[in-house]
This record gives C-alpha cells, structure tokens and sequence, in this order.
C-alpha cells in the first residue's frame, strides 16, 4: 500500500521562468524508506521541501502529493500547517536552522507540541525526556535549557529525532541529516533513523549523497539528475546492477572512496561502518 504518492510533480521560478523539476512522479510505499541520491544541485531538497509545501517565494509548484488519499495541493495553507510535523515531519540537513535561535530548546518544543496535541508543559517535558533519553540524548532537562547555538550539530539532530518520536509522524522525510555531522556522530544518528523506523514503523524519504548510508538505510532508491528521475529501483539493484551511466558513475566513486579510505585506515572502509 503507498502511503505517499507523488505525481508529475513540477517546480518552477516564478521570476526566471526557468523550469527545476520538470515533472517528478514516485511513491512512497507504507513502513518503507525511500532514498533520493543524485548530485548537488539535482533537486533532492527541492522534492522534499514541495512535498512539505515549504519552498520558498518564487518557486512554483504543480502536481499532486497525495498522503492516504488526502490531496494536499488542494489544502489551504491553515490546513496545510495541521498536516506537517504530526503527519509529515521533516527533518533538515542543518540542526541550527531548524530551530529558533532566539528561544531556548525546551520552548521551541513546548509549542510545537501544544500546538498539535495541546499538552502543557509538563506534559512536553516528560515526554520529550524519554525520547531524548531513547536516542542517547544525555541530561535532557539541560538540553531543554539552553539555546540552540549552545548545541553541538549532532545534538540538534538528535532533538528533531527525539520530535520525531514524540510526534509519531506517518512520514519522515529527512534531508541529508548527517550531512553537517562528524563521522562518527553520522554513524550514530543513522542508526537513530533506523530505530526510528523500527519502532514506529513509519515510512521515509532519506535524501543523501552517501551510497554508504542508503545501502544501510534504505529499500528502493531514486536517483535524481538536472531536477528529473533517471533511475529507480530496490536499493540492492541499484547499487549492484546500475542501469543508468549516472547512477554506474556514482556507485563507481562510491566505491572509490571506499577504496581510498581502506587503504588510508588500513582496512577499515566506509561500506564496513
Ligand atoms: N529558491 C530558489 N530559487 C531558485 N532556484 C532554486 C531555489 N532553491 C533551489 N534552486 C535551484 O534548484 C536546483 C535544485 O536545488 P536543490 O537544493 O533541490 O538540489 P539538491 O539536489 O538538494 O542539492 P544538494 O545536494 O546540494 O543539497 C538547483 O539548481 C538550485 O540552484
């Protein structure tokens, strides 16, 4: 059953003209992780951010995003705000923008959640520190406290996971969330994405450029080039039996770094995190 049905999706600036997405269809199927790859600039974030309808002014948009039957093109934007963050979730590759910088944590999270669940703030705290604590979030009162630019990236992340959790979305769509992370922080909240999936068995959208991470995380992969679909597929045949010369071309760097830091780490590669 498909949870997400994304048909001949296109986005457009308003000021240029110039078409980015030309017409985009896929589906996301219930419980499932869908991986978006393709290189800088090939519309990724564009794609998640239209199904948020969150693009920005002077970007267009057409097509349909239908969610269990729900067409959300048709809704007002009031209707809309109903539908992200308890139904649609995003989570974003920078932690710090995600958050409003002049308000602690714990308030940003006071009212997101009395906003959707209308729960006060003892409520919000008890409820936020066990997701906090589930993904390895230490002292979450003093989490709470501070202001986000008091927070490593990896703890930003962490605090939109732990939302996450606590929000129970259907869909998370999470725009390459360890991009701006350490490598070893990456690894750990890659596995938080998987918990994530395991226990709520939501379905994801993971953007990400890293072939290392999708083989991890995801089923089915699209690959994405110039704004459009090249190729599309489980992620075993994606990364084993490429069709398509750009997606060969990826997998091969790939497999080249892999290479690169086995020899640098004395045997230890990306693929074996
Ligand atoms: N607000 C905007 N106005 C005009 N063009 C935009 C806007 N936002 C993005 N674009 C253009 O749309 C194209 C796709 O951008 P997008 O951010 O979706 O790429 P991406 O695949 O997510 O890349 P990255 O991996 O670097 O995040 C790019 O050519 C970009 O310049």
């Amino acid at each position: 059953m498909n949870r997400l049905e994304v048909s001949d999706l296109k986005v457009w600036d308003s000021r240029t003209g110039s078409v980015i997405i030309p017409g985009s269809s896929f589906q996301l199927k219930q419980g499932s992780c869908l991986a978006l790859v393709g290189e800088s600039g090939s519309g990724k974030s564009l794609t998640c951010r239209s199904i948020m309808r969150l693009n920005q002014p002077g970007l267009r948009q057409s097509g349909d995003i239908v969610l269990d039957g729900v067409n959300l093109t048709g809704l007002s934007e009031k209707e809309m705000r109903k539908h992200r963050g308890k139904r649609l979730c995003l989570i974003m590759q920078n932690g710090m923008r995600a958050f409003d910088p002049s308000c602690a944590i714990g308030v940003y999270l006071q009212e997101t959640l009395r906003r959707h669940f209308g729960w006060g703030r003892d409520e919000t705290t008890a409820r936020m520190k066990t997701a906090m604590e589930s993904v390895m979030l230490k002292d979450p009162i003093g989490v709470m406290n501070r202001y986000p630019h008091q927070l490593s990236g990896g703890m930003l992340q962490r605090v939109m996971i732990a939302l996450a959790i606590v929000l129970e979305p259907d869909v998370v769509i999470a725009d390459e969330p360890t991009t701006a992370l350490d490598t070893i922080s990456q690894f750990e909240v890659v596995e938080q994405f998987q918990r994530l999936r395991e226990t709520m068995g939501c379905s994801m959208i993971f953007v990400s450029h890293d072939l290392g991470v999708v083989k991890r995380i995801a089923d089915e992969v699209l690959v994405m080039k110039n704004g459009e679909i090249v190729e599309r597929g489980t992620t075993r045949d994606i990364l084993s039996d490429a069709r398509h010369a750009y997606t060969r071309s990826l997998v091969a760097s790939k497999l080249a770094l892999h290479q690169y830091f086995k020899k640098m780490t004395g045997g230890v590669g990306l693929a074996d995190r």
